[in-house]
């Protein structure tokens, strides 16, 4: 019997909880009750946990909409991880590894099945880990991972989406695809991990410098331009870390689907906007406007900048280097179009 603990409760592990939550009761291998792991948090002054499991809602994080009556809320992670055989990781990727530590340091790992829902990179000394390597670093297991154009608020609104699931064992595929897959969540399946996850994580920076595109007063076209600059850089990046991606991962909704959508209305887009439009910074605006929630687009261009600078490499990245520059060292929001003079690309 597999059960299942969905670590975090943002706006997207909400969401994975609502779905999941509609399709445990489908089968019969399931524990029926899903525990949710919520970072100990007040809202209006009683715990969050109290609020979601007497409301069966998110009040902070996903308004609005109702989760089924089998996903139990707890800040008790002893409790969270009890008896659990599959772990659905959904964090801001700036927790993880104090998370996964904590995880670690309760229960045997060994036979967990391990899905990240995260959408982020590290850097470790000279090298880059996926948020994968991250956790299979502390777990000592292999996760899978789900990545996809998946703005969670449409999601929970059961707008028909797809995703990608990136899963190297076939059995463990089809566990993940049971718990994820409806009518309105429709999930293709590839062996590869590391591609989906690092797509995620990359267009995150792009939808950061469309968005600092957009807030210049700029059209679509010249938005057009710095997407698919950032699409090439995307790819580039992503096989210059990890060679054997196969082709045709970036044509899944992982890729250029995830691209799309986040370009159009994802957080990192609208707060990109926010920030050439205002220059306030990145953590004034994140207070300001995203009531709790977390921006990853601009850590992560700090990062891959990081990694990029070590490996004499930022001019092979121009628009990964422009944006970073833009966000961290003040540089004209202007001169992101200065990426596209000239390109033959
Ligand atoms: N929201 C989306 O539409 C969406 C869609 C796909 C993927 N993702 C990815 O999913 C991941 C999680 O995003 P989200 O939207 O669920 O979260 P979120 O942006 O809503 O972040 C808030 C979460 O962080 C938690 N938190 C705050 N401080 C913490 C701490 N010190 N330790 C641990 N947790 C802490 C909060 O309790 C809350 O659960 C990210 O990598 C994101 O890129 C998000
Ligand atoms: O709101 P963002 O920018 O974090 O993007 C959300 C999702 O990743 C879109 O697929």
């Amino acid at each position: 019997m597999e059960k299942v603990c969905i670590y975090g409760s943002g706006n997207w592990g909400t969401t994975a909880a609502k779905i999941i939550g509609e399709n445990i009761p489908k089968f019969s291998g399931f524990h029926q009750t899903v525990n949710m792991f919520v970072h100990p948090e007040k809202f209006n002054g009683t715990e969050l946990t109290e609020l979601i499991n007497t409301t069966n809602e998110n009040p902070k994080y996903l308004p609005g909409h109702k989760l089924t009556s089998n996903i139990h809320a707890t800040s008790d992670l002893r409790e969270a991880l009890d008896g659990v055989t599959m772990l659905v990781v959904v964090i801001p990727h700036q927790f993880l590894p104090s998370s996964m530590k904590a995880v670690a340091a309760l229960i045997d790992t060994s036979k967990l099945k391990v899905i990240s829902l995260i959408k982020g990179m590290y850097i470790a000394k000279d090298s880059i880990q996926t948020t994968t390597q991250a956790i299979e670093a502390i777990l000592k297991v292999k996760p899978s991972v789900l990545s996809g154009a998946n703005i969670a608020s449409e999601i929970a609104g059961h707008q028909i989406c797809e995703s990608t699931l990136g899963c190297a064992f076939k059995s463990e595929s089809d566990l993940w695809y049971n718990l994820f897959q409806t009518d309105y969540f429709n999930i293709q399946c590839v062996t590869d991990v590391y591609g989906v996850e690092l797509y995620g994580a990359l267009k995150n920076v792009v939808a950061v410098g469309v968005g600092i595109a957009e807030g210049t007063g700029v059209g679509n076209n010249s938005k057009a331009a710095i997407l698919r600059l950032g699409l090439l850089e995307m790819k580039k990046f992503t096989l210059h870390l990890f060679p054997d991606t196969p082709n045709d991962i970036i044509l899944q909704s992982c890729g250029v689907a995830d691209l799309v959508t986040s370009c159009m209305g994802g957080r990192n887009y609208k707060l990109g906007v926010e920030f050439s439009k205002t220059k306030k910074s990145f953590d004034q605006l994140e207070e300001e406007l995203l009531g709790g929630q977390k921006l990853q687009g601009p850590a992560t261009a700090h990062e891959i900048y990081l990694y990029n600078k070590n490996h004499n490499l930022t001019e092979e990245f121009p628009l990964f280097t422009i944006i970073y520059q833009i966000c961290y060292e003040s540089r004209d929001t202007h001169d992101i179009f200065k990426t596209l003079h000239g390109l033959r690309l």
